[in-house]
């Protein structure tokens, strides 16, 4: 019998195409996403070196960063440097033979939104794309990371990534989450736990009920921030809630494929026994619902909670570093967080833009108005997630609140287009970084839950979603 293996370990495994003695592996890549800001040198230099994309058909091309959300982006993109990016992208797909889903596709959004949407995403596929949060597919029992634009060239022109193996990390979330707390809060408190580099070195796999019993949306929500804990990337274990969605999506096998595939994804678990070089345990059940409060995604509290103190810091280092994250913030030490009163509101991007979030916000803002003082903006994942939010008269209940219903992209998740705060502005936001200038020039950014966001913006300040009426 072989050694026990975990589940990172069996899909790291089975794509090796050579190992070297000092552990240096080349990795068979099954697909490849692609979108215009890591991308524009990678296709250059094939160019230069005169070689085609090695499997055109394992890669999928789309613009997300930099399109302009407001509908009249059909007539053409006023900003310059957006514009050049987004044509870029387009013709190197043209050239280059690789499946394009450009601004005016309904099919276009987020690159991770949309690989899961077209079954592009699938259990035990190696998936990378010149992004951090490629993490993101890693909830269907993928191994999924960003890689370098000089990775993007090496994988566009061989199909084959250097890879050295991570150490394997397991965060198991115990019991049930109450009413009100959600994926993103789990993600969070995780973050908190182990701060931004406790993931550095390793593949974290996510388990335990609260983590079984979560929907393909809350998975990716929760795989998705693997990043900002500083893992290399994050899965989940296949089951029946990972095949349900994946069946029949475009891209998915049909047939005895799908059932010769689903019977692969099956044994796509940790055996008994397997050995994880660091466990975390989490109780789902005493999680609140979470606002950050400071400039790093693992400055977390409770929403019953105040602004900690950074003065009882011990470790200096930490301690003036957080001082600073509080006078970014404008906040003082000791505010109920209650009290924090918000400008604006930033729901969408690839950790909540997902049907399933924009349900939670329609049902927090079902017959309610957002607070006069606050400028809401919905963006939708993907143009399939936005016609079927539509489809669901979402978009009614959520400009009859006062929202701002937009088309699909980043956002202002990064502010790499129109979206932005202005120097000051605080936002509650459902992304995923909260650094400095994130979102705008001097903008404020708490991360939050799409129903805690929801909240705010009728509220104009943050709110216990589990007190909502
Ligand atoms: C622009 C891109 C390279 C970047 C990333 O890698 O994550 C962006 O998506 C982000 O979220 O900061
Ligand atoms: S939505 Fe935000 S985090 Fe996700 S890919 Fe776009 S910029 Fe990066």
């Amino acid at each position: 019998m072989s050694a026990p293996r975990t589940l990172y370990d069996k899909i790291f495994d089975d794509h090796v195409v050579d190992r070297q003695d000092d552990g240096t592996c080349l990795l068979y890549i099954d697909r490849h996403l692609v979108h215009e800001v890591t991308s524009p040198q990678a296709f250059e230099g094939l160019r230069m070196a005169g070689r085609k994309v090695r499997h055109p058909e394992r890669t999928l091309a789309v613009v997300d960063h930099n399109v302009p959300t407001s509908p009249d982006r059909v007539n053409g993109i006023k900003n310059e440097e957006s514009r050049i990016q987004v044509e870029a992208l387009a013709r190197n797909a043209a050239d280059f033979g690789v499946e394009y889903y450009s601004e005016k596709d309904r099919r276009q959004g987020i690159v991770h939104i949309i690989g899961p949407e077209q079954g592009f995403t699938l259990p035990g596929m190696t998936i990378v794309c010149g992004d951090s949060h490629t993490s993101t597919h890693g909830a269907f029992g993928a191994l999924a990371h960003g890689i370098g634009t000089s990775e993007v060239e090496h994988v566009l022109a061989t199909q084959t990534l250097i890879q050295k193996k991570a150490k394997n990390m397991l965060v198991r979330v115990d019991g049930q989450l109450p009413d009100g707390v959600t994926a993103k809060d789990i993600i969070l408190a995780i973050i908190g736990e182990i701060g931004t580099a406790g993931g550095t070195g390793y593949v974290i796999e996510y388990a335990g009920e609260a983590i079984r019993s979560l929907s393909m949306e809350g998975r990716m929500t929760v795989c998705n921030m693997s990043i900002e804990g500083g893992a290399r990337a994050g899965l989940i274990a296949p089951d029946e809630i990972t095949f349900d969605y994946v069946k029949d999506k475009p891209r998915a096998p049909t047939g005895k494929a799908w059932d010769m595939a689903v019977d692969y994804w099956k044994t796509l678990k940790t055996d008994e026994g397997a050995h994880y070089d660091k466990v975390v345990v989490l109780d789902a059940a005493s999680l609140p619902p979470i606002v950050t409060w400071g400039s790093s995604p693992e400055d977390v509290v409770s929403v019953t909670g105040t602004v900690p103190d950074p003065e009882l810091i011990e470790d200096e280092n930490k301690r003036n570093s957080k001082k600073r994250a509080l006078e970014y913030m404008g906040l003082t030490a000791g505010t109920k967080i209650t009290d924090i009163e918000i400008d604006r509101v930033f729901i969408g991007s690839c950790t909540n833009g997902r049907i399933e979030d924009l349900r939670a916000v329609a049902a927090v803002a079902r017959g309610k108005k957002v607070n006069p003082r606050v400028n809401a903006m919905i963006v939708p994942g993907s143009g399939l997630v936005k016609a079927q939010a539509e489809a669901e008269g979402l978009d009614k209940i959520f400009i009859e609140a006062g929202f701002d219903w937009r088309e699909p992209g980043c956002s202002m998740c990064l502010a790499m287009n129109d979206d932005r705060l202005k120097p000051h502005e605080r936002c509650a936001s459902t992304s995923n970084r909260n650094f400095e200038g994130r979102q705008g020039f001097k903008g404020r950014t708490h991360l939050v839950s799409p129903a805690m966001a929801a909240a705010a913006a009728i509220a104009g300040h943050f709110v216990d979603i589990r007190d909502w009426q």
